[in-house]
């Protein structure tokens, strides 16, 4: 299994790390634009390898996509990241033009690749790369909910006061600080409903604390997170990698599935071998789907950007 990481810089080496920690992959390539520093950063990752108790061999490369060549899965982080105040549609006109060239090479030297964007804004990135690639839909996932929804189990376990291996919850829709969805009304301690335990007040600044989750970080880091982030992409690839069949949200190309079309924003899918294996329609409520719908509108206008 070999998987691609482009963009060296902190989300991209805790995605390499992650992977690497996890031992599944064969093999991980860092690229990057920067002279040196995905082989520098590779390096000092294999040297965490007799420590860490892991066998893939990561390799860096400055700009060179021949060395990504036969790639099962590439995980795009190239770009800039957000600084406090900022939104992350703010990154559109700088990221765009990164994502462009970097998934239209990523596909000329790994045709059967399963693609994976994190840039952000990541749900017009990914719908950006859909089109710049015309890979199949099964093969073009953003990440974001898996993200949001790990931070919405966080601020769960936080409020129901219990370890976070007793809380479950999911996130859908568009990973931006609006667009986000958290399903509280879904949300569970040990399969009993979380409104069980605290207040509708208490579960909505769950909700709230939820969605601005990564700017929050952004304020206190000074840029936006790398190790949740990380972590959540090696979650995605070691589904895909050994077809586990999880449920993960994750932003994809919706083509009438929950009432959108023409976009990618995040909703859950089993995760496999083949990528984005089923889209799953769970039964939303009258507000839930009033609020995908608006989170949709917002992922609509970022992306008519794109051609502004
Ligand atoms: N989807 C998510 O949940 C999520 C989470 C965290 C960060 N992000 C996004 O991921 C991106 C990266 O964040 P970061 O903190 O790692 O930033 P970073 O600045 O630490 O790293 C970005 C790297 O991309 C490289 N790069 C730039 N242009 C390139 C190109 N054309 N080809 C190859 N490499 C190139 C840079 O040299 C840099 O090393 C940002 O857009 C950020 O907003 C998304
Ligand atoms: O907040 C950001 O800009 C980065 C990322 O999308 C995140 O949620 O951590």
């Amino acid at each position: 299994m070999k998987v691609t990481v482009v963009g060296a810089g902190a989300v991209g080496a805790s995605c390499a790390e992650y992977i690497a920690i996890k031992n599944f992959a064969s093999e991980v390539v860092l690229l990057d634009i920067k002279e040196g520093f995905a082989e520098g950063k590779a390096m000092d990752l294999m040297q965490t390898a007799s420590l860490n108790g892991f066998d893939t061999k990561i390799t860096g490369t400055t700009g060179d996509y021949s060395k990504t060549a036969g790639s099962d899965i590439a995980v795009i982080t190239s770009g800039i990241p957000r600084k406090p105040g900022m939104t992350r549609e703010e990154l559109i006109g700088i990221n765009a033009g990164i994502v462009k060239e970097v998934s239209s090479n990523i596909v000329k030297h790994s045709p059967d690749v399963i693609l994976i964007v994190v840039s952000n804004p990541m749900d017009t990135m990914t719908y950006l790369a859909s089109k710049v690639t015309g890979l199949p839909k099964h093969r073009i996932i953003g990440m974001g909910g898996a993200l949001d929804s790990a931070r919405f189990k966080y601020r769960l376990a936080e409020a129901l006061e219990a370890p976070i291996s007793d809380v479950d919850g999911m996130v859908i829709g568009g990973h931006s600080d609006k667009g986000m969805v958290p399903l509280t009304r879904l949300a569970t301690r040990n399969s009993v409903p979380a409104s069980e335990f605290i207040s509708e007040e208490r579960l909505m600044q769950v909700m709230e604390d939820t969605k601005v989750g990564g700017a929050t970080l952004t304020k206190l880091l000074g840029t936006s997170a790398w190790y949740a982030p990380g972590a959540a992409v090696s979650g995605l690839v070691q589904a895909i990698a050994c077809d586990q069949k999880k449920i993960f949200p994750c932003s994809v190309v919706l083509d009438g599935e929950y009432g959108l079309s023409d976009l990618c924003i995040g909703v859950p899918v089993v995760l496999g071998r083949n990528g984005i294996e089923k889209i799953v329609e769970i039964n939303l409520d009258a507000v839930e789907k009033a609020k995908l719908a608006e989170s949709a509108e917002g992922v609509k206008a970022t992306n008519a950007l794109l051609d502004a």
